[in-house]
């Protein structure tokens, strides 16, 4: 059973990009770093996602995708788009 949902995610996001603490908020280390270093972990976490999907276990590949999936959305925030901006394209 999932911890949180995507939306769910992306809310508790916002709240540490906003008012976390760089020393112990991931998010908020990262927004504060910004696109360029957020991009790079983008992109890391996506060659993650193609090794474990091609190479290793469906629990390993699943767990790289929320990693990828938890970037995205810091990425999103970082660039004041909300859900609903990326939403529409889908
Ligand atoms: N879902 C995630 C999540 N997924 C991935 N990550 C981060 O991404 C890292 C995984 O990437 P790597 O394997 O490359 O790890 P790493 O080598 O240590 O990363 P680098 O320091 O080298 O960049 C993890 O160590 C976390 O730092 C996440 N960090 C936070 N969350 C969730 O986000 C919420 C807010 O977290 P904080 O902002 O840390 O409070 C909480 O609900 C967390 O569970």
């Amino acid at each position: 059973m999932a911890s949180k949902t995507f939306e769910e995610l992306f809310v508790e996001l916002q709240q540490k990009a906003a008012t976390g603490d760089p020393a112990t908020s991931r998010t908020a280390q990262l927004v504060q770093q910004g696109v360029h270093a957020i991009g790079k972990k983008v992109v890391e976490e996506a060659a993650e996602v193609w090794m474990a999907a091609e190479y290793q276990s469906e629990a390993e590949a699943a767990e790289e995708i929320s990693q990828l999936l938890y970037h995205l959305q810091v990425m999103m925030i970082a660039r004041g788009l909300t859900l609903d901006d990326v939403y529409k394209y889908l």
